[in-house]
């Protein structure tokens, strides 16, 4: 092993991917294209450790799939670096985009048997078309496009980072404080996923898993007797709501912990604690917004979702398609897809007795598939 750490930037948001979907949540298989990547740098067996720079929301989910060393980035990919070299404690530090998701064992070794030429070794393409800037042609013999990864004196990259400007990659950075650096020829393996049809021109991903992933979900609210009640994302015509540190809609409660279920996400607990006053008397369909947005953003679809009502009272019936447009639209997904049953308990337990409503849900996910865009 070498005197050596590997930073791996994760932490963008994928504007220009322009899809729901970040890219570092696509799926290799069963794998999102961040592991994908962390996963075959591992293997090499050359990093003392290995550091994922992910987004304030995408941490903790991340840290649901391996133990790598995740560090929150910053609003820029300079920020997101600088976060992360302050871990770093070995000489030398490799620093790559995981958007280059390609990049594969025989590169990384060639870059770093450059190990010690230079403050920074910098993997590059020369440009085989002409090159015109603001109406000039250039020669296009001195122009470069530069990748990474990028294999760095870790003293001098974080000097270098106390500039005040920003750069785009460590190399500038350094050569701006005066340190040196050492251009190696690039592949076209290290192509940067900036754009949906980058994908094309990568040959090392293989589809996502056709799996389907289930969850389900239970919530139980008691009657109060008082307030407005909403069940399903619909206000019911009723004299009393439920108790509740939110709106108490406990169909929508169970559905967010269907979805998280199946997407491997925690608990409605988890995400929404019901001692933060943020969330005090909160509109359950402003929950799940959010949680569909992390869904998809996540990398998943939604299938279908089924939702039992069990509940003496009030009676569904009437509500039952309001509730299944309210949904599928919050959902994103066709009416017919979001399907709701009601029951009672047969005079039974609390329910039964009417003191509250329980809600038993189920949801059915799939990876975003993103061969088919
Ligand atoms: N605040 C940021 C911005 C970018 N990156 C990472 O830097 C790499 C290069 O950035 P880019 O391809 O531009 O990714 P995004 O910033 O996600 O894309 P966009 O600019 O389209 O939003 C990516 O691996 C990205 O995750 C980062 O760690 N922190
Ligand atoms: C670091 C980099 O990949 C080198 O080409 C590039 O500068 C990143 O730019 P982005 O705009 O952050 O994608």
């Amino acid at each position: 092993m070498l005197n050596l750490t590997l930073i791996l930037l994760a932490a963008g948001s994928s504007t220009r991917f322009e899809l729901d979907v970040k890219k570092q949540w696509l799926r290799v298989g069963q794998k999102p294209l961040w592991q994908f990547v962390a996963d075959k740098c591992e293997d090499t067996k050359h990093f003392e450790k290995i550091i994922v720079t992910s987004s304030r929301e995408d941490i903790e989910f991340m840290k649901n799939y391996s133990d790598f060393t995740f560090i929150e980035g910053g609003s820029t990919r300079g920020e997101s670096l600088q976060n992360s070299l302050s871990e770093v404690t070995t000489e030398y530090v490799l620093v790559s985009d995981i958007a280059r998701s390609c990049i594969n064992k025989e590169f990384l070794e060639r870059i770093i048997s450059h190990i010690g030429n230079s403050d920074c070794i910098v993997p590059y393409l020369p440009i085989n078309d002409t090159i015109v800037y603001e109406d000039n042609t250039i020669d296009r013999d001195k122009v470069k496009i530069i990748q990474t990864p990028q294999l760095s004196l870790t003293s001098a990259l974080k000097n270098a980072l106390e500039l005040p400007q920003e750069f785009t990659d460590e190399s500038s950075a350094i050569v701006a404080n005066g340190g040196s650096r050492e251009f190696i020829l690039g592949e076209l393996n290290a192509h940067k996923i900036t754009h949906l049809q980058d994908l094309k021109k990568l040959t090392c991903l293989s589809p996502p898993s056709d799996d389907t992933l289930s969850g389900t979900g239970f919530d139980v609210h008691a009657f109060d007797n008082k307030g407005n009640m909403y069940l399903g994302g619909v206000k019911i015509e009723s004299d009393y709501g439920f108790k509740a540190h939110s709106d108490g809609d406990v169909a929508i409660h169970a559905l967010i912990d269907a979805l998280l279920g199946a997407a491997g996400m925690g608990d409605i607990g988890m995400m929404f604690p019901d001692n933060d006053d943020v969330y005090k008397g909160i509109d359950s369909k402003e929950l799940l917004k959010i949680v569909i947005t992390k869904i998809y953003n996540f990398g998943f679809i939604i299938i279908n979702v089924d939702l039992t009502i069990a509940a003496e009272k009030p009676k569904i019936g009437n509500y039952k398609l309001a509730m299944r447009k309210t949904l599928s639209s919050i959902l994103n997904i066709e009416p017919s897809r979001v399907n709701i049953k009601a029951t009672t308990t047969e005079k039974l337990g609390f329910i039964g007795r009417g003191e509250g409503v329980g809600v038993i849900a189920n949801a059915n996910l799939k990876y975003f598939d993103w061969t088919k865009v």
